[in-house]
């Protein structure tokens, strides 16, 4: 039996660091995993400007602890009117590793962002020219589209069109949730990846729905019906490179989350890997783990996968019911749940 795992220091494509007071508290918890992360631009206002990503990568540093190593890789967010000159310059002065697509409308602090991608035709064909990454929010927003469908019906009408025009583009498909995303990306060239979280591969909608309304299990997309799960535990566990670890980790106050109108996110930095873990052992995949945490996505980016290496032991890991944060509370996936396997750095 394996009782101990050490694997390259792995990296997060996909994680919500937030600003202020939570930043001063959760940068801890992804900096102590993992070496680099894709940090999301979504504030309040959002990140469109290399100056502002900047300046955000600097309060992202301070909020580290000393002595840990980690890189911060900045996103531009996407907007109807942002300037193809904007992203190329911040992607050319190594500011910018990546843009995002959030269609208008489709999850936090998404307002400001893409009402028709071909209102940023102009700046697709920029990234395309310089090899720059797009993360996609793969959902459509439309009310007549029921929430559960939102990401199939996302890949028919925006994904695949969009590839078919620029077919050269690099597009990582993020936090993806259906069996129907599993295939598209699957299907697709090499230059269309995908990240999995954590809580896509634990639960389906029936936690967040049966036995009472469990806002905790809540984030976007939404979790889907069993086999779709399971569609996503087998691509995350199958050593296919285009599948690689995306946190998606993505916290709110308790309050914001135990409210009549909920914040969708779920915080799973704190025991991200350990969370992780306890799939690829379910599935009898540990070989797999080191790909999908520390290899497949460098690989898709273009950067160099990490020397240093981390540990994981096969022991008890009591997650905390919840996490002090500025005056509020945070509570982390998992809470009040014992995990197999512990971060032991
Ligand atoms: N995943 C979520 O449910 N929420 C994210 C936004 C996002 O990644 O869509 C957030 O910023 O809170
Ligand atoms: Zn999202
Ligand atoms: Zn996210």
């Amino acid at each position: 039996m394996t009782t101990s795992l050490t694997i390259r220091r792995p990296d997060d494509w996909h994680v919500h660091l937030r600003d202020g007071a939570i930043l001063d508290v959760v940068a801890q918890y992804t900096a102590r995993q993992f070496h680099r992360a894709i940090v999301m631009p979504n504030l309040t206002p959002p990140i469109t400007t290399v100056e502002a990503a900047r300046a955000y990568r600097e309060r992202i540093l301070a909020a580290v602890p000393d002595g840990i190593a980690f890189d911060p890789l900045m996103v531009c967010y996407l907007t109807d009117n942002l300037d193809p000159e904007e992203i190329r310059r911040g992607f050319a002065s190594g500011v910018f590793t990546a843009a995002k697509l959030y269609p208008a409308g489709a999850t936090t602090n998404s307002d400001s962002g893409v009402t028709d991608v071909a209102n940023i035709r102009g700046v697709l064909e920029v990234m395309a020219e310089v090899g720059m990454v797009l993360c996609v929010h793969g959902e459509v927003t439309h009310a007549d589209i029921d929430i559960f469908d939102r990401e199939a019906v996302f890949i028919e009408r925006v994904l695949r069109p969009l590839l078919d025009d620029l077919p050269e583009l690099k597009v990582v498909f993020e936090h993806i949730t259906t069996a129907d995303a599993v295939r598209f990306v699957e299907q697709s060239g090499p230059n269309v990846a995908a990240t999995i979280t954590p809580q896509h591969l634990h639960i389906n909608r029936n936690a967040m729905l049966v036995g009472g309304i469990r806002p905790h299990a809540y984030c976007l997309p939404v979790a889907k019906r069993e086999e779709h799960r399971l569609a996503l535990r087998r691509a995350a566990t199958s050593g296919n490179p285009k599948f690689f670890l995306g946190t998606d980790s993505a916290p709110h106050a308790r309050e914001a989350k135990e409210s009549a109108c909920g914040c969708a996110g779920i915080f799973n930095a704190p025991f991200a890997l350990e969370s992780y873990l306890a799939v690829f052992e379910a599935e009898n995949a540990l070989d797999q783990f080191e790909g999908f945490a520390s290899l497949h996505g460098p690989a898709f980016y273009g950067l160099p996968v990490n020397e240093e290496s981390v540990t994981l032991e096969k022991a008890e890991c009591s997650v905390p019911g919840a996490i002090e944060a500025a005056g509020t509370e945070l509570v982390p996936f998992h809470a009040g749940e014992t995990l197999g396997w512990r971060f032991a750095g």
